[in-house]
């Protein structure tokens, strides 16, 4: 049974349990919105992972995502990024692999953390028809749903399913003004093989029978955005908002059946567009947790993108987001390393802790607070232990030692707080 059918009859289970402790939430809460699909805890029956909620009222919760590809496969440097992802605050990890050995990434890194696990499906599908039949394209609808069926077996809890990227909508994009076209991964293999076989899409026809696997396994889905802009120029156009449409409908169908689902979103959004995305989104997705890529504000730095990432992940989660996917400085150059990784996360924890402030999130405020009164007291040690990264600050207090608690080399003897505190 899947936790949204358990809700719906009234059963708790011990993972509603837990994400109401860790939210401080009461469990009925938990089981309101599992039951209405504004919550979903991403958890395969068959796995071990912590349980993990996201949705409404709850904390933003960010992932980050790894994996090998074509060009550069490490399955123990692949661990190593996931386990520093876990380490400075990833809720969930997403193993993208399309490296030969991406079946040993996965186990390795399923082995090695405890957060729910996310797939893309549909790359095994590719990778094993290019090994097999020479091409991509040259994949049939076994070869997509037997993928889906392994990794729903191995104990994956969420997989970015691209259902809405339909035969007619592709011929859509082909004659818009788009400079970037696809960007999306999956989208590009779908889209790739629907010309190609001149069929509908197999993951939006054959939508009943993913389903049922999702219904047997509680693998959760995340409705993929294969039209999701790639460039400012191409955010919010009629085929982005079709495609969300069409997400809309296979919203309401998941829930009929009890499958956990949320939506996935852009990706490159100018700024005074991004609250009208997570409005529309709500409205059109019935409020499914909307987990968002980014979105990135600029599409001019290069080598900066856990920037222009958290910039626009802060205002989409203020405005509604539920579940940002890191950007790391590394987007769209090479795959991420060890310190790319880091930096990902961290500045997807600020996005998410700005917003969970502004949207009044449960003890994001308190934190903030407590911060704010070590930083007072001159309570190093404290102002360490409440930062998202514990190693930078204190490595640049240690820059130039001084003999003082009370002051930083910044204003030395003239430190405001210090004097202050010694004289009114
Ligand atoms: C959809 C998002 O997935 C990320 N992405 C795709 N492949 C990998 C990988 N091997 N490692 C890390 N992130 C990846 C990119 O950041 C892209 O924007
Ligand atoms: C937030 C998020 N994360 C991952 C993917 C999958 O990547 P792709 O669509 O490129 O296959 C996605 N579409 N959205
Ligand atoms: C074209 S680069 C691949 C992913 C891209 N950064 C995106 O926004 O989805
Ligand atoms: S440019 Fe790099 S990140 Fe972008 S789609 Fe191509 S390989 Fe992927
Ligand atoms: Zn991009």
């Amino acid at each position: 049974m899947t936790q949204m059918q358990d809700a719906l009859r009234g059963n708790i289970t011990p993972e509603m349990k837990l994400v109401a402790e860790s939210e401080g939430i009461d469990v009925q809460k938990i089981v309101r919105g599992l039951s209405d699909g504004r919550i979903i805890i991403p958890k395969n029956v068959e796995g071990k992972t912590k349980a993990v909620a996201i949705g409404k009222g709850l904390k933003t919760k960010i992932n980050a995502n790894v994996g090998s590809s074509s060009e550069l496969e490490k399955v123990k440097w692949e661990v190593e990024k996931a386990k520093a992802a876990v380490k400075y605050g990833a809720d969930t990890i997403m193993d993208l692999s399309t490296g030969p050995d991406y079946q040993n990434v996965l186990n390795a890194i399923m082995e090695a953390v405890n957060v729910p696990i996310g797939t893309v499906p549909i790359y095994e599908a590719g990778i094993t028809a290019s090994n097999s039949k020479g091409a991509v394209v040259n994949m049939d609808e076994d070869d997509m749903f037997n993928a889906i069926t392994n990794q729903a077996k191995a104990g994956v809890d969420f997989i970015t399913v691209h259902c809405g990227i339909t035969k007619d909508l592709i011929g859509k994009v082909q004659d818009s003004n788009r400079i970037m076209g696809i960007v999306s991964r999956g989208g590009s293999f779908l889209a790739a093989w629907i010309l190609q076989n001149e069929l509908e899409n197999p993951l939006y026809k054959n939508y009943d029978y993913l389903l049922e696997i999702a219904s047997e396994y509680d693998v959760t889905l995340s409705l993929g955005d294969g039209l999701r802009p790639g460039c400012l120029h191409d955010a919010s156009d009629v085929s982005q908002i079709q495609e969300l449409v069409t997400l809309g409908e296979l919203v309401t169908r998941a829930r009929n059946e009890g499958v956990q689902v949320m939506v996935e979103g852009p990706g490159h959004v100018p700024i005074n567009q991004i609250k009208a995305n997570i409005e529309i989104q709500k409205t059109v997705c019935k409020e499914a947790p909307f987990y968002v890529l980014g979105p990135l504000v600029t599409d001019l730095a290069p080598g900066y993108d856990h920037i222009t990432s958290a910039i626009g992940g802060a205002i989409a989660a203020s405005a509604g987001a539920d579940f940002l996917c890191y950007v790391t400085p590394a987007e769209h150059l090479a795959i991420p390393n060890i310190d790319d990784v880091k930096e990902g996360v961290i500045a997807s924890k600020i996005a998410a802790e700005a917003a969970d402030v502004a949207k009044g999130v449960k003890g994001a405020w308190d934190r903030e607070v407590e911060m704010a009164n070590a930083r007072k007291n001159f309570d190093w040690e404290k102002q360490f232990e409440l930062a998202f990264d514990q190693e930078k600050p204190r490595k640049c207090r240690e820059r130039k030692p001084i003999s003082e608690d009370d002051m930083c080399t910044m204003c030395g003897e003239f430190c405001a707080l210090r004097l202050v505190r010694n004289n009114i």
